[in-house]
This record gives structure tokens, sequence and C-alpha cells, in this order.
């Protein structure tokens, strides 16, 4: 017992010196040179390491409790240092915390001149490198005069019991700051931290496309999508669509995003629900690449068919960060959604779409998707929906008739966007895009096609892009005319065809109704 008293008073001595010393210069010199002292006063720990094993191992549990007690505020005393640990993923690491992410932007603010090893990576745009610092390594910050310390922690990278594949790292930023400043740094700097680290991410981060195939269940990354990074160029101006409407979607998402309190007053999850319906062709995909550019958003593209069940689709759901945009493509052919209230017998037979699907989950049954109507429901408006705030959820389909009205009600889909045929207004967008052209002889020509004609823009834009170096906006023009009239043609072909089927069925009717009067 007196050895150890003795042993930890002449090393804590020597230490405090130290210590006291370097305090203008930071505390981890300050640490280091107390690890110094230590190992300079090596018999002497090795002897106090003796007395503590003897300790542990015969003293009653009082007297160890005691021992701890005495000890740690020894530690205090000499150690009066406070760390605060974020780690990445907290509690049962459903999603990346949001404190983390934000100390990481904020960090990459001052890392970039202070820390040793940094990682690099694209910043928006592609066109500068944004910095954060390395695992293990520390920056020092400053606020109102007080210096703090950071470092990143990484533990252990271990393969799993079955080797399947390995455990993902943990990772976690400590604050490290004088016990003195303990209000200035829980309180403003730790806010001030989070708001400017918020803001420099919204700054600097590239915008991503985020996809739930295979592949990212098993990756490193804790998460189950994969993303790339999203770049497309289509923006309102770009979308063929009449003047009105499109001022009045691009009003609807602008108030959205500024309706923070409103939304927050009135008891409703900061989200809304656009469902975009139309033929193959005519600008859906485009739109919700329009709508990611416009907002800033990210874009989750959620692949029904690739989710397992619910509760896979709720863990999704719940990785999804807020400005962003989760988007269910060909909503109607994704799942057989559309029949689940229905009865079996009531199915259309020629549902092109679905067919391929129901035979593949005959055969697969088990490596099928089991995610049901009420599951997605809740997907959209449950209570799990509200993580997150600032959402869209967009859906896409080519036959809105054959929805089941449930999941398109208001208050799920608040807006339904019909993208139709190509007018001429839209045609005209077109023709700037593609021709930089704002008027033109043949427009009349085309004007009165176009109006007589159902052509997707998908196809007008088509005709309106030029296929070789000598073809000029005429040859272009006139190549649409040719398209336009081609279709009309054909319009006329199936409608008189489609008369002749129903006289022809007609007639057929008649007859067998004489014969059936004829013969009784
Ligand atoms: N309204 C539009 N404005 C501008 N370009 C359009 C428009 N509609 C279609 N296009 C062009 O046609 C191509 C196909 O459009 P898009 O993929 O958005 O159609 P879609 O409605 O999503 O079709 P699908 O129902 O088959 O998924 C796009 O690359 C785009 O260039
Ligand atoms: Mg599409």
């Amino acid at each position: 017992m007196f050895l150890l008293f003795s042993s930890l008073k002449n090393t804590s001595s020597t230490a405090q010196a130290q210590l006291h010393h370097n305090t203008t210069t930071g505390m981890w010199v300050g640490a280091a040179s107390m690890a110094g002292s230590w190992v300079a006063a090596g018999p002497t720990i090795a002897s106090f390491m003796f007395a503590w094993a003897m300790i542990q191992q015969y003293c009653p549990q009082a007297v160890l409790r005691f021992f701890k007690k005495y000890w740690r505020r020894l530690t205090n005393y000499f150690h009066p240092y406070i760390q605060i640990s974020v780690h990445e993923f907290a509690g049962e690491r459903l999603k990346r915390s949001e404190a983390f992410i934000a100390i990481e932007s904020y960090l990459s603010k001052n890392s970039s001149n202070t820390a040793k090893r940094l990682k690099a990576e694209i910043g928006k745009d592609s066109t500068n490198l944004v910095f954060s610092m390395d695992d293990h390594e520390k920056v020092t910050d400053e606020f109102q005069g007080v210096k703090v310390w950071w470092v990143l922690n990484r533990t252990g990278s271990t393969t799993n019991s079955d080797n399947s594949y390995p455990n993902p790292d943990k990772r976690y930023y400590t604050l490290t700051f004088h016990k003195k400043h303990r209000g200035l740094i829980t309180e403003p700097y730790l806010k001030y931290v989070l708001s400017e680290g918020k803001e420099i991410r919204v700054r600097n981060r590239q915008r991503k496309l985020y996809t739930n195939g295979s592949g990212g269940r098993w990756s490193y990354s804790h998460t189950m999508w994969s993303h790339i990074v999203f770049e497309h160029p289509a923006t309102f101006d770009t979308i063929a669509m009449e003047a009105e409407k499109k001022q009045e979607i691009i009003d609807d998402l602008l108030t959205f995003t500024s309706s923070k309190e409103f939304y927050a007053r009135i008891g409703k999850a900061w989200k809304r629900g656009y469902l975009l319906y139309g033929p193959p062709g005519t600008g859906k995909s485009t739109m919700i690449a329009a709508i990611a550019n416009l907002l800033n958003y990210d874009i989750y593209d959620l692949e029904l068919t690739a989710v397992k069940n619910n509760t896979e689709l709720r863990k999704l759901l719940i990785e999804t960060t807020s400005k962003s945009i989760i988007v269910i493509e060909d909503i109607d052919c994704s799942l057989d959604l559309t029949g689940q209230r229905k009865k079996k017998e009531e199915k259309s037979k020629d549902d092109e779409k679905e067919k391929p699907l129901k035979e593949s989950s005959n055969k697969e049954d088990e490596t099928s998707s089991k995610v049901t109507l009420s599951g997605l429901l809740n997907f959209i408006d449950g209570i799990w929906s509200a993580c997150g705030g600032e959402r869209l959820i967009v859906f896409t389909t080519n036959y809105v008739e054959k929805l089941d009205p449930a999941l398109i009600r208001t208050g799920r889909m608040d807006k339904h966007i019909e993208l139709s045929y190509c007018s001429f207004e839209s045609f005209l967008v077109l023709t700037k895009n593609y021709l930089n052209l704002e008027t033109h002889p043949l427009f009349d020509q085309i004007k009165e096609l176009i109006e007589e004609v159902k052509i997707t823009p998908a196809d007008v834009a088509e005709n309106l892009m030029p296929k070789s170096p000598r073809d000029d906006l005429e040859k272009c023009l006139h190549k649409l005319i040719q398209t336009l009239k081609r279709a009309k043609e054909a319009a006329i072909i199936k409608e008189s065809q489609e008369v002749d089927t129903a006289e022809s069925t007609t007639t057929t009717d008649l007859q067998s109704q004489t014969e059936d009067s004829s013969s009784s």
C-alpha cells in the first residue's frame, strides 16, 4: 500500500510540473510530456501495476470501490480535461448521426490547415477537392479564445463470426477541452459547430443519386443504399411543358421547401408526395432530375422489386437524409400493389407490364419481394416517414387508372402532375433547346400537325437532334414534319381499322341473333 502511494506521488508530481509548463502550448503536448514522465518512471510504474493487481485480487469489493473512487479523483486532478465523443452510428445504428456528419463538415474547414493526414473528396460540380481529417488525426480549434482538440478515432475491423463479411469499423470524434470551459463548449461552441457544419455541407456537397440495388447491402458502409454522384443537366428551363403549368409546379416546390415552420405549426411531417403520370417518353424521369436540380436535393431511386419485405423498406426509408427525393418509378409494375385490394379473378389478363413479375414471383417465391400495399402506405405516411424531414416522395406511372386509390389519395400523393403528348407550346421549348430557334416559317405547318397528332416530347426531341454534321435546322424541321405526317396517316389507318372491326363485330352479332331467332 505504502509502495503504491509513494510511487504515485513521485510520478504524478513530475507529470504535473510538465503539464503546467505546457498548458499554453496545448493539452496534447501536456499529455505527451506526462506520458514521457511515466516512461521515465518505468520501475515505479511496474511496482504500481503489481500492487494494483494484488489489490484487485485480494481486496474485498468495498475496498476496491474505495480505491477506484480516489483513483478517479486523482486522475481528474492531474488531467482536468473533459472529453465528449460523437459516434458515427449511434444507438442501433439505423442511420448516420447528423451530429457526426455536421462535425465532419465543420472540421473540413480548418483541418486542411492543421491536420497532417487528410482525406480528399471531389467537391460540388467536380471542380474542387474537399478535405477532411483522416482517421486518428487531431486538429485544434479555438472558440472565443478557448482551445479545444478534435480527434477522429476508428476502432478495429474484425470479421464476423461466420467470416462472411467484415464488421464495419466504428468511427467517432472526441472533443477535448479544459473543464473550466464546460459551459462555453457544451452550449454555444457545439451549437455553433453543428449549424456551421450543416451550412458547409450544403455548400460543398455533391448531390448524390442513391439506389438500393444489390451490392450496397454487404458493403462496408453500413448502409443499404449505394450511390453515385448526381449530375443530370435537366432543369425546368429545358422541360417541354406549358409555361403556366411549369410555373405552378415550381411555385409548389419552392413553397414546400420554405414551409418548415408551417408544417411544424399544423403538426404535419415536412414531406410532400408527387405523382407524375403520362405515356412513356413524356418527361417524367426528366422532371425528377429537374426538381432535384431546382431544390438542390439528393435522389433516392427506390427499386421496390429489390426490397425483400416491409421491414427492409422501413430501414431504407430511415436511412434517407433530409433534402432528398425518394423516387419509385413505374409504381404500377413495381409490385402487384394494384391488385391487392381486388379479387383475383378481377385482375386484368392482358396486363403486359405486370406479367413478367408475376411469373417470376411464382418461380422464386422465396426471393421475391414481400412488400405489401399497407407496407408501402406506412412507408409514405407512417410515423417513420417523419424522421428526417424535408423530403419529397415521387411516384411515376404510365397507367394512373391502375393504381389503388388509397395509394394516390391527397395527403399521400398531394400533387398529381400529368405529363402528356407534345403541344405546340412544348414544341417551342424543344426547338429553343435543341436548335436555338424561336420562330421559323415551317412552324405554322408543324403547329397544325402537332395539334392533330399524338407525339411524345421524346419523339419530337429525337427528330430535332442533328444526326450528322451536315444536318442543319431546316433538315431537322423537315424530318419532324415527315414523322408527324407518318404518325397522322398511321392514326387514320388505325381509326379506320377500328371502325371496320367494330362494324364486323356488330354484323356478326346481328347474324348470330338472326340465326338464334330463326332456329328457335
Ligand atoms: N417534357 C419533356 N421535356 C424535355 N425533354 C423531354 C420531355 N419528355 C421527354 N423528353 C426527352 O425524352 C427523353 C425520355 O424522357 P423521360 O425518360 O423523362 O420519359 P419518361 O416519361 O420518364 O418515360 P417512361 O415512362 O418510359 O419512363 C429524355 O431524355 C428527354 O430528353
Ligand atoms: Mg421514366
